[in-house]
């Protein structure tokens, strides 16, 4: 399996806090990995240091390298727009724009300049098809999508990153805010998508992490503890302080 995104080092401060010390850490190529560990140890952090998201951030310093492709992510000539279209995040609460679905989901084509009607009308297709909800919005695609449920929102959401094609997709607790039908809807969408893209999801859901995730790494207190196979972590893991936070001692 190759790997398609390094950490090197990664240290994030806010002001003089340090949030991420030191975090070393392979990305294989597909699949999906989940980023686990109690509150503000610096999942999100982390998530977002992976395409820039924290440079919106005031007063963050970042050390260290994020190598994409073997190109380092913080180096002055990156471009950053194309980077979070190649790197794509979803965030917790679905934030759609006040549009139609269709015109949602071709938003960042259309800003890369595609105007072509049937390229736009094929990509809406596929990536609601990806992202399994095609067949509910398929006759009402000029809707608002502020009309449709969290649910339905979030996985427009999702097809909205898959439209532009990205490598990675990254997403920040985007369950959590969903009821469980609608949770476990975008666990299955993310399983079918495990084939093709590179998943990396934060979650406080250990079941969710269990359920989806091929590898998982432990955060706590800015430091990343322990990664491996998903089975491993959760049925023998190296540290003791993984086994403290997956058998509930704290968290
Ligand atoms: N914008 C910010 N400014 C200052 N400190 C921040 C900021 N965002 C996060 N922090 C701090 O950095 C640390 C890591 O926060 P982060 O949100 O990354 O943790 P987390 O593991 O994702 O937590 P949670 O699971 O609660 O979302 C926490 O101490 C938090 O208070």
């Amino acid at each position: 399996m190759s790997t398609i995104l390094t950490t090197e080092n990664l240290s994030l401060f806010y002001g003089k806090k340090e949030a991420l010390k030191g975090v070393n850490l392979d990305f294989e190529d597909r699949g999906i990995t989940a980023l686990i560990g109690p509150s503000g140890c610096g999942k999100s952090t982390f998530l977002r240091c992976l395409n820039r998201m924290n440079d919106l951030i005031p007063n963050v310093t970042i050390t260290g390298e994020v190598n994409f492709n073997q190109h380092n992510i913080y180096a002055p000539t990156m471009d950053t727009v194309q980077l979070r279209k190649e790197i794509g995040m979803v965030f917790q609460q679905p934030n759609p724009f006040p549009f139609s679905i269709y015109e949602n989901v071709v938003y960042g084509l259309r800003l890369a300049g595609v105007h072509d009607k049937e390229r736009l009308d094929a990509a809406v297709e596929k990536s609601l098809k990806q992202a399994a909800i095609w067949d509910e919005v398929k006759d009402r695609l000029h809707a608002n999508a502020l009309s449709l449920s969290g649910g339905q929102q979030q996985r427009v959401c999702i097809a909205r990153v898959l439209a532009v094609e990205p490598d990675i997709i990254l997403l920040d607790e985007a369950t959590s805010a969903l009821d469980p039908i609608s949770s476990r809807m975008i666990e299955e969408t993310l399983l079918n998508l495990r084939q093709d893209y590179s998943i990396i999801t934060v979650t406080h859901n250990m079941q969710q992490a269990s359920r989806i995730s091929d590898r998982t790494a432990f955060f706590l207190n800015g430091e990343l503890i322990e990664v491996n196979d998903t089975k491993q972590i959760f049925m023998n893991p190296v540290r003791q302080e993984t086994n403290d936070y997956i058998s509930g001692r704290f968290g």
